[in-house]
């Protein structure tokens, strides 16, 4: 079973990764908590500077440790070690401002569902577009490493360029992306395992240059399994959409999904009911193909409330703009995205 001591034994033995000295040196482990009926951990951790691609490194570290020993899941925060141990130890290099960097304005919003196919992708893209329509400078990280789709729903055919050693994302409708949908040669499927996979993930914010992002977005894997767990665990701090359809069972498994993004300390901040009708173009009567009341019942159990609900409806064809899940400004369902991406500026404080 797992102890306060083991993971204290660990944690001590890690180090601060700007200072260069162990925890035990800096005296930065500032909270264990085991909650042994879920097998949950939660640890508070005080390091020399905050929200850097090296937090990003230790967060792995630290949650592939805890794994080890026995955790299900693992909460982790970090807080900033005092000036005065700081000085102590002197820092012995100047890191490089980047997307996660503590100047760094940037916020993240997370995109995840309990079950493949309800739409996850075709909400971070739209949601994405509608924030760009706004005015803000938006990013998307495609993190359903297995289940690219991305760069294909935004039409795009190019891939990105690099400076030096960097990578510079595509852009399109406004939003930078990166995939991995730009590193595999004809749709082959990707077959990493975990470790390839999380330096992947990191390097999608450490080597790309991001053009200084107000908001990125990260399409999660979907469902529950350990690849959106280790996927969860490796973001830095962020608020997340939840995905359902209206129907019972995809309402029901999407309660799971919520429940990883609480359990690795992410505020959700609402959920999306998608395909919740379809609107006759002849009548204007709505069917409820799928069934009513699972976004509301999701919501509900997750203490949230439903932030937008998508008609059934493909976008406008349109004959020089190929974007095949890119709804137009116009289209009822680009409309319902305009008032997320409202909702989402409001709850960042930026309104
Ligand atoms: N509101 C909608 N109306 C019509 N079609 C939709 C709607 N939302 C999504 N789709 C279509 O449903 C399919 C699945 O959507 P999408 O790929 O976004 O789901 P997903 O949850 O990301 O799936 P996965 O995680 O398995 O990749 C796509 O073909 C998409 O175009």
């Amino acid at each position: 079973m797992l102890t306060e001591q083991h993971v204290t034994e660990l944690l001590e033995k890690m180090k601060d990764p700007f200072l260069h000295k162990t925890f035990k040196e800096t005296g930065g482990i500032e909270e264990i908590l085991i909650k042994e009926e879920k097998n949950h951990v939660s640890v508070k951790l005080a390091i020399a500077k905050t929200n850097t691609a090296e937090q990003m490194q230790l967060q792995q570290e630290v949650v592939n440790g805890l794994k080890e020993l026995g955790a299900a899941t693992v909460g982790l925060r970090f807080s900033q070690l005092s000036e005065d141990v700081i000085k102590k130890f002197q820092p012995t290099k100047e890191e490089q401002p980047s997307l996660l960097s503590e100047d760094s304005k940037t916020k993240f919003l997370a995109i995840a569902s309990g079950k493949g196919g309800v739409g996850k992708s075709t909400v971070t893209v739209n949601t994405a577009v509608a924030l760009a329509r706004l005015g803000k400078k938006v990013g998307i990280i495609d993190a359903d490493i297995y289940g690219f789709s991305v760069p294909d729903m935004m039409g795009v055919e190019e891939r990105p360029k690099l400076r030096g050693n960097k990578i510079i994302p595509v852009k399109r409708f406004g939003v930078q992306m990166m995939s991995m949908g730009f590193f595999v040669e004809d749709n082959s499927p990707v077959i990493w395992r975990g470790p390839r996979l999380g330096k992947m993930l990191n390097s999608f914010f450490k080597e790309v240059i991001w053009d200084d992002l107000d908001y990125l977005l990260l399409d999660l894997p979907p469902g529950t399994g350990d690849v959106a767990l280790d996927v969860h665990n490796m973001l830095p701090s962020s608020k997340e959409l939840i995905v359902t359809t209206p129907h019972p069972s995809a309402a029901f498994v999407a309660v799971r999904a919520g429940q990883m993004a609480i359990d690795t300390d992410h505020d959700i901040l609402g959920v999306i009911e998608n395909m919740s009708f379809f609107e006759s173009k002849v009548t204007g009567e709505k069917e409820y193909v799928f069934g009513k009341g699972g976004g509301d019942k999701l919501a509900d159990v997750l203490n949230t409330e439903v932030i937008g609900r998508m008609s059934l409806q493909q976008p406008y064809d349109e004959e020089d703009v190929f974007a095949p899940s890119v709804y137009q400004e116009n289209h009822p369902n680009g409309k319902e995205y305009q008032k997320i991406a409202e909702k989402i500026i409001e709850e960042y404080g930026e309104k």
